[in-house]
């Protein structure tokens, strides 16, 4: 167990270089699976989250090879359907993403409860009405989901997701990709990191019309080749970059970015009185800030919410919160998809925050305060995140416990700060 140590109030100046999508890489190693040779992946994060992936792909029986420089090699060819441990399905999240290519390719699927962050319940219903509908049959015997292909291959389906899942949507497009005939899937999930899934996929052979957009459409094929694939530069690492600079009052640059990921992003921000600049492949975040909510028209509140994409992502929330703090005025967060993901406010109040929370989803924000150091635990990966940038910016030292939760997404974060000016330090409890 490790805990970061830090003293607050340094102004944090240099170049961050984000890492791969978390959230991408997880879907495109999966999809790995599908191909009957082997794929290669570029700019895979370092994280606890990919490497929880590449045991579940290694006892499912892949090969994985870690290059230098980011580079994953999977042959696929010695996997089975085999089930999932349920130990290792309980680290992350996206182990429910190797459902969609094990039904897919195999016809069978063993899949015990995912884990991922404990932010309120995480529904799965339309992953299994996806499967349901591609023709899958489906049996629960302690938690744990059997779902087979009755003939062995899953056939084309018009399916309708009940709502925009992510990981739905890309369990429900792996699948679909080998099923008998052609997939309709309507009310598609369509964040970068989806795209990114499509785009590997046809790369691998795969006819999938719509990235992009809430409606794709998919040819299925018999088989589908290996491929090599880049994964995008992680939206949400920069966007947490973009809100530590603003608070932080130095002088950072953050790139190469996809500036088309991050118009929501900014623009959001810009509530926030944050100045965000384009150069080239990168953005800059000045040392000039001059932090203030931009009221509505007829001076009104304003409100941040998340929603699906292009809306602004739910993984920011916490971080828009953190910037809040420090931007004269006042602003309504509104976080609805998740439950518990703002109850880590309460550790921002004792720092010194003026927070209000309404309910377990809405949270009014006044600033700036100006916050002191504290005893603080990473509850989830973007809490934990944005209780790092609120230490950041606080007088006195602060320790953060639990920090495998940050792990999990951001990339030797500690490093990338210290070489920013951060003093913090990775310490045993
Ligand atoms: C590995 C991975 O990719 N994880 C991401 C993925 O999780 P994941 O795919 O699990 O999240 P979902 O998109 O399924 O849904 C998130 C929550 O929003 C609700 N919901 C979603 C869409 C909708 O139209 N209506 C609605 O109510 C769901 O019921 C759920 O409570 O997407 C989430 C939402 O962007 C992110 O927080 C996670 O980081
Ligand atoms: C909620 C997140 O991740 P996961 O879905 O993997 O738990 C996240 O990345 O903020």
């Amino acid at each position: 167990m490790e805990r970061f140590v830090i003293t607050g109030g340094q102004p944090l100046s240099g170049t961050v270089r984000p890492a791969g999508n978390k959230n991408a890489a997880l879907p495109m190693l999966a999809a790995t699976l599908l191909g009957s040779t082997p794929s290669t992946l570029r700019n895979v994060p370092d994280i606890g989250d990919v490497r929880t992936m590449v045991r579940l792909i290694e006892a499912l029986g892949g090969t994985v090879e870690r290059g230098a420089d980011h580079t994953v090699t999977v042959d696929p060819t010695g996997v089975a359907p085999r089930a999932l441990d349920p130990d290792e399905s309980a680290r992350i999240r996206a182990s429910l993403l190797l459902a969609g290519p094990l039904l897919g390719r195999f016809g069978r699927a063993t899949i015990p409860p995912p884990g991922g962050d404990t932010i309120g319940r995480r529904r799965n219903d339309t992953h299994w009405h996806a499967f349901d509908a591609l023709g899958a049959e489906m049996t629960l015997v302690d938690f744990v989901h059997d779902l087979r292909a009755p003939s062995g291959r899953l056939t084309g389906a018009d399916i309708l997701l009940d709502e925009a899942s992510v990981m739905a949507t890309e369990n429900a497009v792996m699948a679909a990709v080998l099923a008998k005939g052609t997939t309709t899937i309507r009310n598609a999930a369509s964040e970068p990191h989806v795209q990114d899934l499509c785009r590997m996929l046809v790369a691998m052979g795969a006819s999938i019309d719509g990235i992009g957009s809430n409606l794709l459409t998919i040819e299925g094929r018999d088989a589908l080749d290996g491929t090599e694939a880049e994964v995008s530069p992680d939206f949400m690492e920069v966007g947490s970059f973009i809100g530590l600079g603003a608070i932080t009052e130095g002088d950072l640059r953050i790139g190469p970015v996809r500036h088309d990921d991050l118009r929501m992003i900014i623009s959001k921000f810009d509530v926030l009185g944050v100045r965000v600049d384009q150069d080239g492949d990168d953005i800059v975040v000045p040392s000039a800030q001059d932090l203030h909510v931009r009221e509505d028209h007829g001076g009104k509140i304003p409100r941040i919410h998340e929603a699906p994409w292009p809306g602004f992502p739910a993984d920011l929330m916490s971080i828009a919160l953190v910037v809040a703090t420090q931007a004269s005025g006042t602003v309504l967060l509104h976080q609805w998809m998740f439950e518990s993901r703002l109850y880590f406010t309460d550790r921002l109040i004792e720092m010194g925050a003026r927070i209000i929370v309404a309910d377990p989803h809405r949270a009014v924000v006044t600033g700036p305060s100006k916050l002191g150091g504290a005893r603080l635990q990473s509850p989830d990966i973007r809490a934990g995140m944005a209780l790092l940038m609120a230490s950041l910016c606080a007088e006195g030292r602060s320790t953060i416990g639990n920090v495998h939760q940050i792990d999990r997404g951001y990339e030797r974060i500690d490093e990338k700060l210290r070489s920013l000016g951060a003093h913090i330090e990775r310490a045993p409890v």
